[in-house]
């Protein structure tokens, strides 16, 4: 039955039919595969004599392994060239659009589909990728899968999946300035729990979310999986069809017209129902940076590392866990943190919006003595459109190295890594303990802005205060 929320007419309209099991078959519109899940799924395939069933509907791209600095084949990693071997292999066999590197249009998956207007409105979206939740930007209902899920969407372009219920996340009123979107989503994580999510969709909704650009709100729904959403998504408006409009994938002609009615349509209606709804306010965000090693220890800039009698009782072991990782002392300041590393990139704040916004606050300053700074352009596209702007050189002069596109220091499956214990602030999305590459290696999570602040002190700073 349709609550009239756009998951539920996204949901209803890809159902093939109600399996025996309860579960529904749902109809996947577009899939994206990266070379980390998909190989063991292609693999699944040639076992049982299987074809992709509609090689059109899927796309792939390379990012998890690139190296940014030296791309010459074959890699210096010999597993990343036989990750990238087997993709450029199992795609050219199944006649599978490959973007691989040099293209053009190589990036993270996740940057790479909405860039050219694949990603649209009213959609099903699945990837071997938790991140996929990004995608709902659009109003599609996006979401990672695992490799056996990337084997069934191979062979069938279907998923047997449970519906999940719908958590309206409204966010009202207008951001600080110095406070991003980036911001928003630590602050919703920090209240409702890395877990909270689990079992729902999230819709954000809200003024503080229509008077988004579509790269911001990317970065909201990319880190919904960080609050155990499967998905997140923002229902499509008029930024939405303007963001899509020329887009190489996007429709023309009359066919526009009928897609923005029918995405219009799809819109959760004003009288929607919801399983529940949160409400914040714009105004109590301050720039937010994570202290310890789960997405959702987050605090305002200004705040204190908290102290375990300040926590609910369910979050105090974690703490613990916390204080001893990443060497900090609860009640003491996160404000003059001394880093190491800084990134910008990822799938999280690695678009155009991000860099421009990041070179903003680099001009004029230089990273400090002792630090290394780096940017990874999320996609070869926005690396092109930021040397058009000349932000590479605003980079390079304040000290940042300038790299190609890729997930790069977010995972560290490449050779961009943190060495021993080094601290990074770092624009991507996960803190987990060895997340960036050293076991022992500490990730300060933030806002472009913020990672420019700190590269430029040395240190976590409000980057309200940098002049
Ligand atoms: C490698 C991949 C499966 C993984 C994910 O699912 O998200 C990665 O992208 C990540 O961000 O941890
Ligand atoms: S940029 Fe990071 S979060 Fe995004 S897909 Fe790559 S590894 Fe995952």
């Amino acid at each position: 039955m349709s609550k009239g929320t756009l998951f539920d007419k996204v949901w209803d309209t890809h159902t093939v039919q109600i399996l025996p099991s309860g579960q529904t078959q749902l109809f996947i519109g577009l899939h994206l595969i990266h070379e980390v899940t998909s190989p063991q799924a292609f693999a699944m395939l040639r076992e049982r004599g299987l074809k992709v069933m509609y090689p059109d509907r899927t796309v792939a791209t390379v990012d998890h392994i690139v190296p940014t600095e030296n791309q010459a084949r074959p890699f210096v990693d010999t597993l990343a060239e036989e990750m990238i071997q087997a993709l450029e292999n199992s795609t050219k066999d199944n006649g599978i659009r490959f973007y691989n590197i040099g293209s053009g249009s190589q990036g993270v998956v996740h940057v790479i589909a909405p860039e050219q207007g694949l990603t649209q409105p009213g959609m099903t979206i699945a990837c071997g990728d938790s991140h996929t939740s990004t995608h709902g930007a659009f109003g599609a209902i996006a979401f990672g899968i695992g490799t056996s899920q990337v084997r069934d969407v191979l062979a069938s372009q279907t998923l047997a999946l449970s519906k999940l219920k719908v958590r309206k996340i409204e966010v009202n009123g207008k951001l600080q300035p110095g406070v991003y979107a980036k911001d928003v989503v630590l602050h919703i994580i920090r209240k409702l729990g890395v877990k909270g999510g689990v079992g729902y969709a999230y819709e954000y909704a809200g003024t503080t979310f229509t008077n988004m650009s579509m790269e911001e709100r990317m970065t909201v729904c990319n880190m919904a999986i960080e609050g155990g959403a499967r998905c997140g998504y923002i229902n499509p408006d008029d930024v939405t069809f303007d963001y899509l409009k020329g887009r190489d994938f996007a429709p023309t002609g009359e066919k526009w017209e009928k897609a923005v009615s029918w995405w219009r349509g799809m819109a959760s209606d004003a009288d929607a129902e919801y399983d529940d709804i949160v409400t914040f306010d714009a105004a109590e965000i301050e720039p937010t940076v994570t202290w310890g090693i789960t997405p959702g220890q987050g605090i305002g800039i200004s705040e204190p590392v908290p102290t375990p009698d300040s926590l609910p009782e369910g979050d105090r072991a974690i703490a613990q866990e916390a204080y001893s990782y990443m060497q900090l002392s609860p009640g003491s300041p996160i404000k003059g943190t001394k880093v190491d590393v800084c990134f910008i990139g990822s799938c999280t704040n690695g678009r155009i919006s991000d860099l421009r916004e990041a070179a903003k606050f680099a001009q004029g300053h230089h990273v400090a003595n002792g630090v290394k700074a780096f940017v990874v352009p999320g996609s070869e596209r926005v690396k092109v459109q930021a040397e058009t702007e000349g932000l590479d050189k605003i980079f390079v002069e304040a000290g940042f190295e300038w790299r190609e596109a890729g997930c790069s220091m977010c995972l560290a499956m490449n050779p961009d890594k943190l060495q021993g214990d080094q601290i990074s602030a770092s624009s991507s999305n996960r803190n987990f303990k060895g997340r960036q590459g050293s076991s022992t290696g500490r990730t300060l999570l933030m806002s472009p802005a913020m990672v420019v602040a700190a590269a430029v002190n040395g240190q976590v700073s409000d980057v309200r205060e940098l002049s």
